[in-house]
């Protein structure tokens, strides 16, 4: 029996320092969800920035997944105010991520943003963040209890509202689903192009789409890569997310024999 091909998904690492040496690091339940929730073969793509060959990089990839993580997006990037003292960056990330979203979108490659990735697309096609939720006093509390376990972090923490015919609407049929929640910024301005696609009971920005994009674009502001297999509603994002990534790998197999 002839094996299917998986899709590459291309996952976006983090720096972190262990010890005294950088490590590029992305977290194992983005690569599972990949694996399991999409179905594809999962490849760590390093924060290498500009010495990143962006072109090489994308002619290799069917997908592109930007991972979550406790680190900022530089509010430069967005004409934002400094950030508060001690806040995390990552700049090597955003130099490497912010231009390989435009790049990916350029090319009609599906796309999925999760948490910092959800952030990171918004920040590449024009918009900003707001940079501490708790602060504005227009939201309710968006951030995770790190004081309780793994899986009570990650377990429901409010409903978000589907937007009516919408990218998400059409992969799942209950309206309003429970998302976890564990992040401090949010959407402040959303970029040009960008359809609302779920929104917090707040108001806040919880998903987008990119409905003039030549391929399959979705970000989301929760998790749904956390115990993917287990969850009806985040499987059904990586199940289409995956479908996405299948037909861009049957057309890029038809372009280049
Ligand atoms: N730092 C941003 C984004 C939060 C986020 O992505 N958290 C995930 C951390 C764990 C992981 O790597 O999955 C914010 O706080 O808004």
């Amino acid at each position: 029996m002839p094996c299917t091909p998986k899709p590459v998904i291309g996952i976006s690492c983090c720096i972190q320092q262990v010890g005294p040496h950088p490590f590029h690091m992305a977290g194992e339940k983005y690569i599972l969800a990949a694996q399991l929730g999409a179905g594809g073969l999962p490849l760590l793509i390093p924060s290498l920035g500009n010495q990143l060959d962006n072109l090489a990089l994308l002619d290799s990839i069917d997908g592109l997944l930007l991972t979550g993580s406790p680190s900022n997006v530089e509010p430069h990037h967005y004409q934002g105010p400094p950030s508060a003292e001690g806040t995390h960056h990552d700049p090597a990330r955003d130099a490497t991520t912010l231009p390989l979203i435009r790049a990916a979108i350029e090319r009609g490659i599906p796309l999925l943003g999760i948490c910092r990735g959800f952030q990171e697309m918004n920040v590449a096609l024009g918009g900003s963040l707001h940079q501490r939720l708790h602060e504005t006093g227009l939201f309710q509390e968006h951030r995770e209890d790190k004081e309780q376990p793994l899986d009570v972090q990650y377990g429901p923490a409010h409903p978000v509202r589907l937007s009516e015919d919408g990218l998400l609407a059409s992969l799942y049929s209950y309206r309003q689903p429970m998302v976890n929640s564990l992040h401090t910024q949010g959407v402040e301005r959303l970029a040009p192009g960008l359809r609302v696609e779920a929104q917090a009971e707040d108001g806040l920005i919880e998903a987008f789409s990119l409905p003039d994009a030549a391929g399959w674009v979705l970000a989301v502001q929760w998790h749904p890569e956390w115990k993917v297999l287990d969850n009806p509603f985040y499987q059904s994002i990586f199940t289409a997310f995956g479908n996405a990534c299948r037909a861009y790998h049957a057309a890029r197999a038809q372009r280049n024999p």
